[in-house]
Parts: C-alpha cells; structure tokens; sequence
C-alpha cells in the first residue's frame, strides 16, 4: 500500500506507450465515492468484490500498465489471474522507509486509520507473503519516481 503503484505506473505507461489503468480510480468511478467512503458506506468485502470484478476484466487487455490497489493480491483469483496474463512487478519497500508514508497515506487509505503503529507495521509484515508472486522485484527504497521507472523498464527489457 502506497509503495507508488498508481505515480509510477503512470509514468511507466508514458515511457512504454501504453494505456494506464488503476483499479482503485475504476472502483472510485463505479460507486461514485472515495476509497474511504466505499469502505464505510459499504464495507470492505463490497469493494473487494468490485475489485475483483475489475481486475478480472483489465487483466487481460493487452498494451496496458495496471496499478492495482495495495490489498488487491490479498485475493488468489486475482494473483493468478495478474500472473498468467500480465507481468507482475513486486515494488518492494523496507518498513524503515515505508513507515515515513504513513502520516501522508492515512487520510485516504480506510485500513490504516485508527490503527496503531504496532497494527500497522504488522499488516505490512503479513502482506509479504502474498507480494512474493511476481515476475520482477524492483526494490525501490532510495529510488525516486523516475529513477524506479527506470529500473522497471531495464528489468522488462532483458525479459
Ligand atoms: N518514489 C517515490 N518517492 C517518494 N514518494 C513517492 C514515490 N512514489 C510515490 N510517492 C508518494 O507516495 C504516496 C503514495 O503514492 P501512490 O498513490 O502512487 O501509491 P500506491 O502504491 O498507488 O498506493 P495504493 O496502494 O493505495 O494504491 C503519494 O503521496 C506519492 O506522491
Ligand atoms: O492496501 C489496501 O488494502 C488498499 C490499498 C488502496 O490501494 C485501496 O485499494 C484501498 O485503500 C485498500
Ligand atoms: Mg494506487
């Protein structure tokens, strides 16, 4: 979550000339509300659902960056869907450098409020297993926008 699919996504699309498409922005058009709202109006589980359904669907396009949501491969459906359609590119942070987004992410990420850093830091631990299926790690710590763009074309270009 908030590692920088949806900024640099974007600007992988411009570099490869591709379409770009995320999720959460589809999921956001569907209902008509924020993240936030979709989550307290009609819950977690509604919006995983739709998240699926538009995944299922953008997935299989071709020419096409899609930056998923942060929990989006927290469904298998979803995993082996990404894996057998598309190349999946893992953006990997320590906590170190992740936990200093928090304070930017939290008023528009649902499961990071009213949570404590110890709650916090062990959704981030738990998620690591599910992030480890992917086609390329770009582990982007120290890297800027551009600089992990880079990185991510050079991975696709040896592929
Ligand atoms: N390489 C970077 N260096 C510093 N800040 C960054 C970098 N990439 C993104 N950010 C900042 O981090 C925040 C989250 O970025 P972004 O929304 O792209 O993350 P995300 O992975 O798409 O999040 P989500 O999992 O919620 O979809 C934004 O404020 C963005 O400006
Ligand atoms: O990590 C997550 O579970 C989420 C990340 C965001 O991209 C949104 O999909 C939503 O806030 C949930
Ligand atoms: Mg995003």
């Amino acid at each position: 979550m908030g590692v920088g699919k949806t900024t640099i996504g974007q600007e992988l699309a411009r570099k490869l000339q591709y379409g770009f498409i995320d999720t959460d922005a589809e999921i956001e058009v569907k209902y008509g509300m924020k993240t936030v709202d979709i989550f307290s109006i009609y819950g977690e589980k509604d919006f995983r659902k739709t998240e699926r359904e538009i995944v299922m669907e953008t997935c299989q396009m071709e020419g096409k960056v899609i930056s998923l949501g942060g929990g989006a491969f927290k469904q298998e459906e979803i995993r082996q869907a990404c894996l057998e359609h598309g190349i999946v590119v893992f953006l990997d942070m320590t906590w170190e450098f992740w936990k200093e987004r928090i304070s930017i992410l939290s008023p528009t990420r649902p499961l990071l409020q009213e949570k404590s850093l110890d709650d916090i830091e062990k959704l981030f631990n738990d998620r690591q297993a599910i992030y480890q299926d992917h086609h390329i790690r770009v582990q982007i710590d120290n890297l800027g926008v551009d600089q992990a763009v880079e990185a991510i074309y050079d991975e696709l270009k040896l592929r």
